[in-house]
């Protein structure tokens, strides 16, 4: 599947591997999980503004259904690529099983600069994007939700697309909806705040204090900023945030609120919003803090600067965001790794309280969800520290293999391979 060969397809597959392999997973159920279940590659034919037509290439790969409806987020990237859009797909299906969600995992995407539209070219992309894939979803079948480059509001198109198609609302066909449509209290800020409650129990394990940590965060997008602000909340410094234009340092802390109204209210650029010293993504990563939350792309920590990282505890906001490489090196520096399917999985916990919540007809209050998201990351967390500790192995294998393992057993039940 050579079209599949890109640096995060090979990412992802290489985990997978050294886990399958440690965790003595059948042969043939290991070849078959490797790749996707179903990829589907559509043409986006999309009348711009000056009265062009631009065809654009979208994807959405469903990796494994074997324990219900496939989930995970669409991505607008001008890298987006089938291989991404694959390994994005498979850590779905892992993180999904991790944390118990009677889901699949999928991702899908789109290769183009949303920036670079104006906001009738993107929803004239999102609708035929969602009327191309339309076959392949549903609440029953795969679920979309928001990632980098998506919103509510891309939500809501594709949640209008299908339902114009089928000729009656169906909020459940996407989740990352506005509250108006279905959408549920708590989504958009659930993968920041999931950092941040993983976060509060590692430091709890390490014997480190809240109030005295400092928290460095690479992206500061949907996960970034919430993260930040929530961490800011929960007594820590923020001593440092970027994006994709450079960051911002202040060792005393970030004023977070202030840097929020100037940054995303009034779209100051970070460098520019004068609450701290500009610095470079690369700095950013090798600040002396306690955590580190890359919560930008995949493959930022490497084997070229990870051994400069100086944190005590890496917590991978970002799908995907160190190598193979550098896995080995954090590791040997005695660095706590929160793994990205664990850290990040808020977001796709909440995700499911909406698609229950849709469902049901019937909406909880803010609380319900803070607490349920709660409850079921620390379990998360728990359960993969006392695998960790058991089986001698790093929290990344912990969490990959107690997810594959589920997979396996639904696998293995179903009867797939008669
Ligand atoms: N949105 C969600 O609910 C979830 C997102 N994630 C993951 O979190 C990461 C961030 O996603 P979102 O915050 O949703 O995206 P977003 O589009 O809201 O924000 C992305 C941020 O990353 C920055 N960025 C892009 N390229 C960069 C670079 N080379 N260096 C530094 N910063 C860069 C952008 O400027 C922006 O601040 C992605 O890896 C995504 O897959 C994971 C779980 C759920
Ligand atoms: O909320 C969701 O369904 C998926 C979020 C996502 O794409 C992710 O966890 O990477």
């Amino acid at each position: 599947m050579h079209e599949l060969d890109t640096p995060t397809f090979r990412l992802a597959v290489a985990q997978f591997d050294q886990a399958a392999e440690a965790m003595g997973l059948d042969p043939n159920l290991r070849e078959r999980l490797k790749y996707p279940q179903r990829s589907l590659v559509v043409s986006i034919p999309v009348r711009m503004d000056d009265g062009r037509v631009q065809v654009f290439t979208g994807y959405r790969v469903q990796h494994d259904t074997s324990r219900g409806p496939s989930k995970g987020g669409i991505r607008y990237h001008s890298d987006v690529s089938l291989g991404e859009v694959a390994a994005l797909a498979m850590w779905m299906t892992w993180k999904c099983a991790l944390a118990d969600l009677p889901y699949g995992g999928a991702k899908g995407g789109v290769t183009v600069n949303p920036k670079q539209l104006t906001s009738g070219e993107l929803q004239r992309l999102t609708r035929r994007y969602a009327a191309e894939i339309l076959p392949i979803i549903g609440p029953d079948k795969d679920v979309p939700a928001p990632d980098v480059g998506t919103d509510a509001q891309v939500m809501a198109w594709i949640m209008d697309t299908y339902s114009q198609q089928v000729g009656y609302a169906v909020p459940g066909v996407v989740t990352g909806k506005p509250l108006s449509i279905g959408g549920s209290l708590g989504r958009e800020e659930a993968t920041g705040r999931g950092v941040v409650y993983v976060t509060l129990e590692a430091l709890r394990h390490l014997d480190l204090d809240i109030q005295k940590a400092t928290v460095a965060i690479q992206g500061f997008g949907n996960v970034g900023a919430h993260t930040a602000r929530i961490m800011q909340e929960c007594g820590a410094r923020v001593i440092a945030v970027s994006d994709v234009g450079g960051g911002i340092y202040n060792p005393k802390g970030l004023d977070i609120p202030l840097l929020l109204s100037r940054y995303k209210e009034a779209g100051t650029p970070l460098g520019e919003t004068k609450l701290g010293d500009a610095l470079s993504n690369e700095e950013l990563l090798q600040l002396d803090c306690t955590v580190l939350v890359p919560a930008a792309l995949s493959e930022q920590i490497t084997g070229r600067n990870a051994s400069m990282l100086r944190c005590k505890i890496l917590a991978e906001g970002a799908n995907g965001p160190t190598t193979l490489e550098a896995d080995r090196i954090v590791q040997d520096k005695g660095i706590f790794v929160i793994p990205d399917i664990l850290a990040n999985s808020g977001g796709v916990i909440v995700s499911y309280f909406e698609w229950v919540q849709d469902a049901q007809r019937f909406f909880w209050k803010a609380s319900d969800i803070q607490e349920r998201l709660h409850d079921l990351m620390t379990a998360a967390f728990q359960r993969t520290l006392q695998f960790a500790e058991t089986r001698r192995t790093s929290m990344r294998m912990a969490a990959l293999m107690s997810g594959i393992d589920k997979v396996a057993q639904a696998h293995q039940h179903r009867g797939l391979y008669p």
